[in-house]
């Protein structure tokens, strides 16, 4: 007999009661003396007291329902911090400010004490997050599943300006969110081999035998949508050995070899790789994909066959599979191991099973992101995978292919799962799309490049199964939590319900021609900049002044996203300012955050250049306020949250064709950071949105990229064609700012011995020149304010209810369920 929901009140007293009992009960402290670390668990243990119980009740309600869910697989989750999202989600924001403002508590400093939750690495895992948000408030069904890691992207810090990676024990001082479930443990197979068997029937059958075990313990994490009693869950698996102790091994004498195993097992979720948009090709790397999907089939297998009686061709219709990028597609050949191995279905029909669950999104077409599994290394850790992907081909190129293009081997060959060139390797792109009944692209012009140039063959077999999902962000975090002044205004002035419904923000628009609100908006960007700039000078140690334009280019540290040519500009500006004291050049604070895989040699160097060049301006007397840079050490979502309010100009500078879609972008926008960007990813959508009067384009187009190379890209011809461009490069590249001329040839190497792979120099002097009309443009400030609170006014499209929406309208079919009081 399930008992009565205990009403915990959300009244201010209700919340004081709450938090005193967990200080007292769940961490046995003394009121009195406990740390702040304490009165931060307990104040989040109170809240997710209040939210649990709408997590069990959705989840009642949904299998009561029968209806359909999305399960998002995931390598990554972003999540940042939790609890004051969880409070403006709740509604229980204020009245847990005050209660604890009565027990003398302040909640703002108690918010600072939460360690972000920093699963991912860049935009592909943020998305992910926002998703989770998105799914929840418009009460769709959905579970997210991922890895538990022990320890999250890398902590950056700058030692001689140069980046040190250190460990993220983001756990250690306690994670209140999370709630373990040894009930669901599951049980993961791997290595071994592969043996013909008969079953009862005399039909052939696979089995796996000789693996080694290893067991997956969930933890939920309740994800809170905002003003709806829709709580799904993020479920995480934690590795851990089949058996702790081998006491066989033990009683032989070798207590570290009985162990061995569990230290072993622990490792496949220890770490999150730190790659962003790069493949990594570890063994680890490939075991970590294997572990979590099994875990998460099993689990999504068993609530089906526990929560119904129906037929395997009815799975699809209770649950939709969503692969966030190649990472979770060896689920595709899981589901068919466990359908025709181990449930015995045949061969096609477990094949349609997949197809109509699957769905997969691609986040990039840079080649070196592409997951290609060596075919040794996959048949050594998954031998039946490996021979089901095989079969999955066979059928493949002898079915629709040869049928489409009978006899074509170049057809065959470029489809193939398996890439042949240069040894064996499994084409991970190839089996998500092949396993999958829809594959989208994260914004218009990516899933065009897609569609033409990555997929075209595939494109040309299943136009109907790709389709655009232009990504999103959620308002709550990106605005109503991280910049509440600006929410305030905008609830006052066109009422609360842009928080659901995001198009109605362009009822702001004709307010950006009232000065009094001009004013008003320009008041809170100007009082972030102030809280900015002490974050700068505790950091950093600079003084910058929140006059001056903030200038922000914030993601990872990628050639292709070219920081490098940020770099540029603002080395011909210092040269500038040094030639011409007195030229009447607005003052500008560039300020960069972006950590680089740590084994990404020249983002790095390019971090140490930016790190030097900020050294020198910054104590340069000729400069003085006029220029400033700054490195934030450590961007991770916390800091992003600081940053993106104060900024007033977003740097979205990447090689036109290379970032798939960019999601700081559409933040920097909503808070009123106008864009300088070339055309590409979202950049052009947000034009579209905006007005391309509200922005700030250059560069070269996709087709001109594509133009250039064809006829042949040459950097030397740039480099001698213009003296400034010349000029900036050597002086960089000389002992000016380190003493040591050879500390920054890798960056000059790349930028012209091999080739500028990413057209830096192609773009230099156009986007000098629209840095050049940024200064101009902000030298007016009515027209600038104006410009930005139509950016604000007309992003709507960005929010990622939006996308989760179209997702489930056009690849899950999934209805809203609201949940009740
Ligand atoms: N991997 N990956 N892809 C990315 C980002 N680096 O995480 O996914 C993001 C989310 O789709 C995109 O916005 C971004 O352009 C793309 O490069």
């Amino acid at each position: 007999m399930t008992p009565a929901p205990c009403d915990l009140g959300n009244s201010k007293d209700s919340l004081k009661n709450s938090i005193i009992n967990h200080l007292r009960f769940t961490l046995g402290a003394y009121v009195e003396s406990a740390s702040k670390n304490d009165w931060w668990v307990a104040t989040c243990l109170a809240i997710r007291d209040r939210v649990m119980d709408h997590a069990t009740k959705s989840r009642t309600l949904h299998r009561q329902s029968g209806v359909r869910r999305v399960h998002y697989l995931s390598l990554e989750y972003l999540m940042g911090r939790l609890l004051e999202n969880n409070l403006r989600n709740s509604g229980l924001y204020e009245s847990t400010k005050a209660a604890l403002g009565e027990m003398g508590k302040d909640l703002d400093a108690l918010l600072d004490c939460e360690p972000d939750m920093g699963l991912g690495n860049g935009g592909l895992g943020r998305l992910a997050a926002c998703f989770m948000d998105s799914l929840s408030t418009v009460n769709l069904p959905a579970i997210g599943y991922g890895i538990h890691y022990e320890f999250g992207l890398f902590r950056q810090e700058f030692v001689n300006g140069k980046q040190v990676e250190h460990p993220d024990a983001w756990m250690r001082d306690g994670s209140p969110w999370k709630i373990a479930r040894p009930s669901y443990r599951q049980t993961v197979q791997l290595y071994g081999r592969v043996v013909q068997k008969f079953d009862d029937c005399g039909h052939p059958r696979s089995e796996w035998v000789e693996t080694k075990a290893l067991l997956g313990l969930p933890w939920d994490i309740p994800i809170v949508g905002y003003d709806s009693h829709t709580v799904n869950v993020l479920r995480l698996w934690q590795a851990q050995a089949d058996e702790d102790f081998n006491f066989q091994v033990f009683n032989e004498g070798s207590y570290v070899e009985a162990l061995r195993d569990k230290a072993i097992a622990e490792t496949v979720s220890k770490v999150l790789y730190p790659n962003d948009s790069t493949e990594s090709g570890k063994e680890l790397r490939l075991v970590q994909q294997y572990f979590f999907v099994a875990c998460s089939l099993a689990d999504i297998v068993r609530r089906f066959k526990v929560g119904y009686t129906l037929p395997w061709s009815e799975f699809p219709s209770k649950a939709a599979i969503q692969l966030n990028d190649t990472h979770p597609a060896v689920a595709i050949p899981e589901l068919m191991r466990i359908l025709v191995d181990l449930e015995g279905l045949p061969w096609n029909e477990a094949w349609k099973i997949c197809q109509e669950t699957f769905a997969y999104t691609n986040h990039t077409l840079l080649p070196e992101a592409l997951e290609m599994w060596s075919v040794s290394l996959f048949e050594r850790v998954l031998p039946r995978h490996l021979q089901i992907i095989y079969q999955i081909n066979q059928l493949f190129l002898e079915g629709d292919v040869e049928a489409k293009w009978p006899g074509d081997s170049e057809k065959k060959r470029s489809l193939s799962l398996i890439e042949e060139r240069g040894g064996k390797y499994v084409r991970m792109a190839n089996l998500s799309v092949l396993g999958s009944h829809a594959t989208n692209g994260v914004a218009a012009l990516h899933t065009r490049l897609l569609c033409e140039r990555l997929f075209a063959d595939f494109y040309a077999l299943y136009p109907d199964r790709f389709l655009n999902l232009t990504n999103g962000i959620t308002f709550r975090r990106w605005l109503d939590v991280c910049n509440p002044q600006l929410s305030a205004l905008i609830t006052e002035t066109i009422g609360e319900s842009w928080k659901k419904n995001a198009d109605l923000l362009r009822n702001l628009d004709p307010h950006a021609d009232d000065p009094a609100f001009r004013a008003r908006y320009a008041k809170i960007k100007r009082d972030h900049k102030v809280v900015l700039a002490k974050i700068i000078e505790d950091e950093c140690g600079v003084t910058v002044s929140p006059d001056a334009l903030f200038d922000v280019q914030i993601k990872r540290l990628h050639e292709y996203k070219r920081q490098h040519l940020n770099l540029l500009n603002i080395v011909t500006l210092y040269r500038e300012i040094l030639d011409n004291p007195n030229a009447d050049f607005h003052p500008r604070v560039f300020i960069f955050g972006a950590k680089a895989a740590p084994g990404y040699f020249l983002a790095k160097n390019i971090i140490h250049a930016i790190n030097a060049v900020a050294a020198k301006v910054n104590n340069d007397p000729r400069v003085g306020d006029k220029l400033k840079v700054v490195f934030l050490p450590n961007y991770r979502v916390s800091l992003a949250e600081k940053i993106i309010p104060a900024s007033d100009l977003s740097e979205q500078i990447s090689t036109a064709g290379k970032e798939a879609s960019g999601t700081g972008n559409m933040k920097l926008a909503l808070n009123g950071s106008l864009t300088i960007g070339t055309l590409d990813g979202a950049n052009v959508e947000i034009e579209e949105e905006v007005g391309s009067e509200n922005i700030f384009i250059f560069g070269l187009t996709v087709e001109e990229v594509t133009e250039l190379r064809a006829k042949g890209y040459n950097p030397w011809d740039y480099y001698w064609a213009n003296e400034k461009l010349r000029n900036t490069i050597d002086w960089i590249s000389s002992d000016y700012f380190t003493g040591n001329a050879e500390e920054f040839q890798p960056l000059r190497r790349s930028l012209l011995d091999h080739g500028d792979p990413y057209l830096c120099l192609a773009d230099y002097q156009s986007y000098v020149d629209a840095q050049a009309k940024v200064d101009a443009t902000y030298k007016d400030q009515d027209k600038w304010v104006k410009m930005a609170i139509l950016n604000t006014a007309r992003v709507g499209k960005f929010s990622s209810d939006r996308t989760i929406l179209q997702y489930a309208e056009k690849v899950w079919n999934l209805p809203q369920v609201p949940i009740g009081e």
